[in-house]
């Protein structure tokens, strides 16, 4: 931690499936302390995109620096202590124990033979308080619920002590109450220093959590910058192809009505 210039840049990347381009020439830096929320519609590249800025992915072209490190440069476990990905499905296997799942993320921190330190444990079971779920820490990962499992995987994250969360959905398994409350997590995350890149399918969303948006479409970002600039009725048209009403709440919140499409059945 500790830099504020050029913390997450990302250069003029592309990125094919075996020569299907899906997307290229994207650039965008992020400090730290922004929350950057990707938005568009299905199948336009968000999951893919996410892929490549955590590593996972290798890109076509351009570059993805962190902290002015090339990407391609830092092996898997210089990532995982700069990048924590929650991906957007990660259906458990095994019934380990919540502690244990959140303590697997100290593993960038660990040789494969060492055995988590008391430190390790410490700093899982405060990433568990973090979120309000030290309650959990005994159970059976596998017997939790979608919602449950989601925070316990953010927990494990947290306990990797990243600089930048990269989160693809994050509030798919959540109930309407728990994705607020997730947004809000994210807002205090972010306040106390670190950097967040997360898709959405819910344009309101960056309006509660975020300070830069992007709207992806085609192949590229079709536009990048504050809420405000970005989340308009013109813009989530083009993105969506549905009319979006707008409206201002009294303490200023924006929130997107979707109107409806009049689509019929052609039985
Ligand atoms: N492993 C793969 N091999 C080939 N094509 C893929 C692969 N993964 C995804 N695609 C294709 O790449 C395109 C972008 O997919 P991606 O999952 O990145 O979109 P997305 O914006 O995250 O979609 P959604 O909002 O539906 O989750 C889609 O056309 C998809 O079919």
């Amino acid at each position: 931690m500790g830099i504020t210039n050029n913390f997450y840049e990302v250069k003029n990347i592309s990125f094919s499936y075996d020569g299907n381009e899906i997307f290229s020439d994207i650039s965008f830096s992020i400090e730290k302390g922004d929350v950057l929320c990707i938005l568009g519609p299905n199948g336009t590249g968000k999951t893919t995109l996410i892929k490549c800025l955590n590593g996972l992915h290798e890109i076509g072209s351009g570059e993805i620096l962190i902290k002015g490190k090339n990407i391609k440069k830092l092996s898997f476990k210089e990532i995982s202590r700069n990048i924590g990905y929650i991906p957007q499905n990660h259906a458990p296997s095994f019934p380990f124990k919540v502690i244990d799942v959140v303590l697997m993320g100290r593993a960038p921190y660990l040789n494969l033979i060492d055995a988590p330190r008391k430190k390790d444990m410490g700093i899982a079971l405060n990433s568990l308080k973090t979120l309000g779920i030290d309650n959990l820490k005994d159970k059976e990962y596998t017997n939790l619920s979608g919602g449950e499992m989601q925070l316990v995987f953010l927990a494990r994250i947290l306990c990797q002590q990243p600089d930048i969360l990269i989160l693809d959905e994050p509030t798919s398994h959540l109930d309407f109450g728990n994705q607020i409350k997730l947004l809000e997590i994210i807002d205090n995350l972010a306040a106390s220093g670190l950097s967040i890149i997360m898709s959405s399918h819910f344009p309101d969303h960056a309006f509660l959590s975020s300070n830069k948006v992007a709207i992806m479409k085609d192949g590229c970002f079709i536009d990048f910058g504050s809420p405000n600039d970005v989340v308009t009725e013109e813009n989530l048209k083009k993105a969506y192809s549905i009319d979006v009403k707008l409206i201002e709440l009294e303490n200023k919140r924006k929130v997107c009505v979707p109107l409806k499409t009049n689509f019929e059945l052609s039985l």
